[in-house]
């Protein structure tokens, strides 16, 4: 089976005797488009830390592109999974942004003349060229994460993963970010995202995982996001789109559509109908 990540039985307790991840299983094919979601506190972000090594498995096993991650194996697992943090405070450190996108590609060794072709390709890519001789603790909030996402893609990790990565960005800064994710998934990357948006994730993603109290609650395509039962069981709501499409029963859907794209088709289908 071509998993890129397998997650088998996962359980995680904090210092403080939070348990965080709970018997927590799933599977992801390679080169697809995840959205991670469940409720606050569901254990997104602690199972995030276990993708690249930087939690190790209590109990359980994580494996990526068969490898399990473990003490041994954590420091290679880093450099093919990269992570973006909710908090690009957490990420972003170095004293101009230059300097912070090229950390990665010189911790691993590279070249100067790859480690500048990189740092290039990942500014121009989240749009921060003109900003790389700035400190980024001057930058605003939106643009930190920029430069944190630019980071990770200058490592070239095989799969990216990244903590609610359109909050604080502006409406075109998304845009941006889905066209990056998009040119991504193109060249075979594993993209996994944590996210509360529903109306993202059921527009974007090939596959959705749903996790609540440590525990995987649901996982399918994004027509699980128009499942009544779990959008309550998971804190969640329908999509815009399926919003409008429930609000009226008199159109009989067998199927209501929740992108649109979807809508689109459906209501020249009903404008057909109404010509002939
Ligand atoms: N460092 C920590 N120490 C103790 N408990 C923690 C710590 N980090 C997280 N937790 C707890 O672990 C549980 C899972 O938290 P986590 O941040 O993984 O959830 P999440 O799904 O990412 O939530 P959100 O949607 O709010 O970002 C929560 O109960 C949280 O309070």
């Amino acid at each position: 089976m071509d998993s890129v990540i397998e997650v088998e039985d996962l359980y995680y307790t904090y210092r403080d005797g939070t348990r965080a991840l709970a018997g927590l299983s799933f599977s992801l094919p390679r080169g697809c488009r995840v959205a991670l979601m469940g409720p606050n506190g569901a254990g997104k972000s602690t199972l995030l830390m276990h993708l690249n090594g930087i939690y190790l498995p209590q109990r359980g096993k994580v494996r990526v592109m068969g490898q399990e991650v473990n003490a041994r194996t954590a420091r290679e697992i880093k450099s093919r999974v990269g992570l973006v943090f909710q908090d690009p405070d957490d990420q972003v450190f170095s004293s101009t942004v230059e300097e912070d996108v090229a950390f990665g590609p010189v911790n691993m060794g590279l070249p100067p003349a790859e480690v500048k072709r990189r740092v290039d390709e990942a500014l121009a890519a989240v749009q921060m060229e003109e900003y790389r001789d700035r400190p980024p603790y001057h930058l605003s909030y939106g643009q930190k994460k920029r430069v944190a996402i630019a980071g990770v893609l200058a490592m070239g990790p095989e799969i990216i993963v990244l903590d609610e990565p359109m909050a604080y960005l502006d409406p075109q800064g998304k845009d941006t970010l889905l066209e990056i994710l998009d040119r991504l998934h193109r060249r075979g990357t594993t993209i996994l995202v944590a996210t509360h948006d529903v109306d993202m994730a059921a527009s974007w993603a090939d596959l959705v995982v749903i996790i609540k109290d440590g525990r995987t609650l649901a996982q399918g395509d994004p027509s699980l996001l128009v499942r009544e039962d779990i959008i309550r069981r998971a804190n969640l709501r329908f999509p815009l789109v399926a919003q409008i499409f429930r609000s009226l029963p008199e159109l009989q859907l067998e199927a209501v559509p929740y992108t649109v794209e979807q809508a689109a088709a459906l209501l020249r289908k009903i404008l057909a109908g109404r010509q002939t």
